[in-house]
């Protein structure tokens, strides 16, 4: 009873290379796969019959998907019950007026003068005071590590975890630290996280609904990293409480705290944007230096500008480094830390290239296949070449449509401006004070299961200081 699958049974060629993993004999990751498929789909759209599952990298659907027929692709009730346990009813796992209450709470905050400059201020504090010296202490000239490999995933990951808890909610966890120290918090969140998209590899929703009735195996880890990340957030909101209204916090917490008390919402809040900013960010990086570690011209151009054009010193000074933010979007467009985002179909349609969408199905758009798209970026797609953002020397941003990696339309990302400046902040410091180098060179990174794309085995690199730089 346990493994009926309620999905329809299909021998067809992709469904079978899918059931039996033989995709894997030719590609490195199913990203990758369903790239080479729907490049060769004259729709650009693939139906995984197995899986129910409509896979779009067409950029008139996705707009359709995200905008024009909105209402008809909320993310449904399968997602919200899979990630239900860990995100709650946060942002992230709702539709309808609890989506758009907490939008428009997250909008006002996020789009906030004074918010901007703490955000800038959060990220260039940790980047001063704990990145930094963490590289420093790797590089080939420490006494401390003489020149030891360096996981640079692991520390993006601390890096942003601090920076998101300390923007939204005010707490340090001190994750990155020269010694870096094993965060509990941490931990259970990786896995809370790892454990909730695992979910939806089951062939049935039943496999895991029973593992978690008889709390046994993954779903017993599963509960008990939610119960660390449920205590963390407990004692968040309880020393908020403490300080009372008058304790001068202009955080994100403090806002949604001024309309609610219930503190199982208010930890689904923080959970949301814990998750929204740190892995996110963290995985931009993490793509963004595998290809500079591959690419000195482009570090090379980077440095030049940076010496050219005044050093980063406000939010709003983003846009005036155009060579960097072509390289940031170009990083994220080859590696995009979200690769694929799921829709459910309320009623039965049909997509502009005319395909047609049955009520139920499962509705995928693809920024990793998107970015990969000759039909959209040319026959150069798979280089990484930040020139093809710029005109003149000018930055000019691509239809989100068809480069969707904060989404589109009405639910994109609220965060963006936040990630860049984050993103610039730490390309421009490192690359100022290091050399770094692949420590094993990977000619495709491949990726682990997660909500957001992780190398697996991580970025190790070796670091040195550039000198006179320091
Ligand atoms: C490179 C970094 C980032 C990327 C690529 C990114 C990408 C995305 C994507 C694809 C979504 C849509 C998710 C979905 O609906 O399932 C999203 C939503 C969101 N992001 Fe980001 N994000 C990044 C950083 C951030 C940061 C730093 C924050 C917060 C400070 C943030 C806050 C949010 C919020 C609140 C939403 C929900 C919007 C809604 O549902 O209306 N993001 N982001």
């Amino acid at each position: 009873l346990i493994y009926r699958t309620s999905t329809p049974q299909c021998t067809c060629k992709i469904c079978h290379a899918y059931v039996t993993s033989t995709w894997s004999i030719h590609f490195t990751n199913l990203s990758d796969w369903y790239t080479h498929l729907l490049n060769k789909s004259p729709t650009k759209t693939i139906h995984i019959h197995v899986l129910n599952n409509l896979i779009t990298s067409n950029h008139e659907s996705v707009q359709y998907i995200l905008k024009t027929r909105f209402q008809n692709y909320p993310k449904g009730k399968p997602f919200s019950l899979i990630l239900g346990d860990f995100l709650g009813r946060g942002i992230f796992n709702v539709d309808g007026d609890s989506w758009r209450f907490q939008r428009k709470m997250a909008c006002l905050e996020l789009g906030n003068l004074s918010m901007r400059s703490h955000a800038f201020e959060v990220v260039n504090d940790e980047i001063d005071r704990r990145l930094v010296p963490v590289l420093s202490s790797f590089s080939k000239s420490s006494s401390q590590r003489e020149g030891l490999d360096l996981d640079l995933q692991d520390v993006f990951r601390r890096f942003s975890f601090d920076v998101i808890c300390k923007f939204s909610f005010g707490f340090d966890p001190r994750c990155l630290d020269v010694s870096l120290p094993v965060s509990d918090l941490a931990v259970a969140f990786d896995l809370a996280s790892r454990l909730s998209a695992e979910r939806a590899m089951n062939p049935s929703a039943l496999v895991w609904r029973m593992k978690r009735v008889l709390n046994v195996g993954s779903e017993r880890r599963l509960k008990e990293a939610i119960d660390t990340v449920d205590a963390f957030a407990g004692e968040v909101i309880r020393e908020r409480n403490k300080l009372g209204s008058c304790s001068g916090h202009g955080d994100l917490l403090s806002r949604f705290m001024a309309t609610t008390k219930d503190p199982e919402y208010l930890r689904d809040i923080i959970v949301s944007f814990m998750l929204a900013g740190r892995d996110t960010v963290a995985s931009a990086l993490t793509g963004l230096f595998w290809l500079l570690a591959r690419h000195p011209q482009v570090v090379a151009t980077i440095r030049e500008e940076v010496a050219e054009v005044e050093a980063l010193t406000s939010f709003d000074q983003i846009h005036e480094h155009h060579y960097l933010q072509a390289v940031v979007f170009e990083g994220m467009r080859l590696f995009p830390p979200i690769q694929f985002n799921s829709k459910f179909c309320l009623e039965n349609d049909t997509f502009p290239d005319g395909t047609f969408v049955k009520k139920g199905t499962r509705v995928t758009y693809h920024p990793y296949a998107m970015g990969r798209m000759e039909s959209i970026w040319g026959s150069d797609c798979l280089d990484f070449k930040p020139e093809r953002w710029l005109k003149n020397g000018v930055f000019l941003q691509e239809t989100p449509f068809k480069y969707p990696v904060f989404q589109a339309g009405y639910r994109m990302c609220l965060g963006k401006e936040m990630a860049l400046v984050e993103i610039k902040s730490v390309v421009i410091s490192l690359l100022q004070r290091f050399d770094i180098e692949l420590a094993t060179p990977v000619r495709t990174p491949r990726f682990s299961p997660g909500l957001t794309a992780t190398f697996t085995g991580g970025l190790q690199v070796r670091v040195s200081e550039r000198r006179g730089k320091t």
